[in-house]
């Protein structure tokens, strides 16, 4: 199988990019796990990861939030560029980026508080609202994600005794409560039932007429139901991107071809 460096960048000219990854490498001490990865997100778009296990579409993911800071050894090179400046560089305020790069894991993980608390705790760090502002936030970021009205009555209730799916709706709400530009979902229905699947599948629809959506998703159907854009990785290399239903129906890649009909991974 050819793994060279063969990719299809199509042209975003016209629209505008909210992420734009640049010769990318990533590195888990001595393992090279991305190699020379370039790829634009366009804004107010969703974009889906797809590949085979281990191909680095997670670590892609923490890239863009700089989550690997947290782990020693772990180190970026290249660019990837947001607002005008690199994500990458040192001096890039940390706080300030994970406020505008949220992100969604693939298990809900609810802070061990209430749903109110879930919902202002990341607010609280970043804006002076007033009370009944910061009420007004979590009605507005708990309607969006279509859980208002299942606990509007139960909002000083501990989040942990919501159900999976709910959780998840919880979580995505806590990323958005921040007003985030980005939203990086990580597999984020793999732990869910078809119904709340299917919830937050609808919800990243109205998600994207404000936020740019990068999703890593191992659900072929998934990606072809919600993004507009696909980028297929393989051992570490980005092999294509393209417009979904293209990824879908006419991959320009045998590699892209043979993971979308099943042949390997
Ligand atoms: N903490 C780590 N330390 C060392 N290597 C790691 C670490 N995390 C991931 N890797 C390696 O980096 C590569 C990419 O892993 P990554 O988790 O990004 O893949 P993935 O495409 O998201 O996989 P999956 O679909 O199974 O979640 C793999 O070879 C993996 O073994």
């Amino acid at each position: 199988m050819n793994q060279g460096p063969r990719m299809y960048l199509p042209e975003n000219d016209e629209r505008e990019t909210a992420l734009a990854v640049q010769n990318l490498n990533f590195y888990y001490g001595n393992h090279h796990a991305l190699h020379d990865i370039s790829i634009n997100y366009p804004a107010k778009q969703v974009t889906a990861m797809i590949g085979p296990s281990g191909c680095g579409k997670s670590t892609l993911l923490r890239v863009f939030n700089r989550m690997y800071d947290l782990y020693p050894g772990q180190r970026a090179t290249g660019k990837v560029m947001f607002d005008g400046k690199n994500i990458l560089d040192k001096t890039m305020n940390l706080d300030v980026l994970r406020a505008r790069v949220g992100m969604v894991f693939q298990k809900p993980t609810p802070f061990p508080m209430s749903i109110y608390d879930n919902i202002v705790f990341g607010v609280r760090l970043h804006e002076r609202l007033s009370r009944t502002e910061m009420d007004e936030r979590v009605q507005d970021v708990l309607t969006r994600v279509a859980l208002w009205n299942e606990v509007k009555d139960r909002l000083k209730a501990p989040a942990s005794g919501l159900s999976g799916g709910q959780q998840q709706r919880l979580c995505i709400a806590r990323s958005i409560a921040t007003r985030p530009e980005v939203l990086l979902l990580d597999e984020p229905t793999s732990a869910l039932d078809p119904i709340s699947t299917a919830r937050i599948e609808e919800l990243l629809d109205e998600l994207k007429e404000e936020f740019t959506i990068a999703i890593v998703t191992h659900n072929m159907q998934q990606a072809a139901r919600c993004a507009d854009r696909v980028a297929f990785f393989y051992m570490g290399r980005l092999i294509e991107v393209d417009q979904a239903d293209r990824i879908f129906t006419n991959p320009r890649q045998k590699q892209t071809q043979d993971y979308i009909t099943g042949r390997f991974g």
